[in-house]
């Protein structure tokens, strides 16, 4: 079981921005300094609206050694590179196109396979880069998690078989219940043996799925994003005033 989680609430989504950009970057220059390389993995969703534009503007984009950065995705959508649906898309918008992170660090989901050749390639991508000892999980330096109203995660939604997940690095969902219903995602033993994972939400729209991963009110916790609780790391939430309005 990992540590109680550290929860962080900002009084707006801008202010949340900047305190979330700043902690990446602090984390990014120490895991550059411990192991040489910032291992990060992103999601879709809201999370590169709130976190790229301050990691990509100054002064924070000046004072990051984008070249020790390695760019994993938590989960991608099977789509098409350039549509607004692919979260690979949407963090080469917000921060990929504007920080100079060499090309051959931003590990995309190669999708000219079918979905589940995709997922084992995507897992001989990790270990390549990662190189853990055989038998072992990888551990990515952060994993940046999202969380639906659902109370999804990456691509892990309620109930779905891909929660007992235990062997496998990543998996192809076919039929996600949020579009669209195709996706690859990391698994649970992957982002539970991270050293760090952060959740992050932002507006009123996201308190009552947090209220519910909160205070489970003695239920056991089976929401994909309840079952988040790295094993030897960290966890941590970033929220607005907004998001945590249910939690105090
Ligand atoms: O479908 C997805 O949704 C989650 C949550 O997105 P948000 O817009 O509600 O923040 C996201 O974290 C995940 O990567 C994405 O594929």
């Amino acid at each position: 079981m990992g540590s109680q989680p550290e929860v962080n609430v900002y009084s707006n989504r801008d202010k949340l921005s900047s305190a979330l950009a700043a902690y990446v970057a602090r984390r990014a220059a120490n895991a550059a300094a411990r192991r040489g390389r910032f291992c990060v993995a992103l999601s879709g969703g809201s999370l590169m609206d709130i976190i790229g534009p301050p990691l990509a503007t100054m002064p924070l984009s000046a004072a990051i050694d984008w070249a020790a950065w390695h760019i994993f995705w938590a989960d991608e959508r099977w789509v098409p590179k350039d549509s607004p649906d692919s979260n690979y898309h949407h963090a080469d918008r917000q921060l990929l196109t504007h920080v100079g992170i060499p090309v051959e660090q931003i590990h995309a989901v190669d999708d000219s396979f079918d979905p589940a050749q995709t997922a084992g390639r995507y897992e001989d991508v990790m270990r390549h880069v990662l190189e853990p000892e055989p038998g072992q999980w990888p551990r990515l330096d952060l994993i940046l998690l999202g969380i639906g109203t659902d109370g999804h995660t990456a691509s892990l939604f309620p109930d779905h078989p891909a929660l007992r997940e235990t062997q496998r690095w990543v998996v192809a969902v076919m039929d996600a219940p949020k579009p669209p219903p195709i996706r690859i995602t990391m698994t649970l033993p992957v982002i539970n043996n991270a050293h760090s994972v952060l959740f992050v939400a932002a507006g009123d729209q996201k308190a009552q799925i947090l209220s519910r991963v909160f205070k489970p009110n003695g239920k056991k916790p089976r929401l994909p994003s309840q079952l988040v609780n790295p094993s030897g790391g960290e966890l941590g939430w970033f929220l607005d005033r907004a998001a945590a309005a249910d939690l105090f």
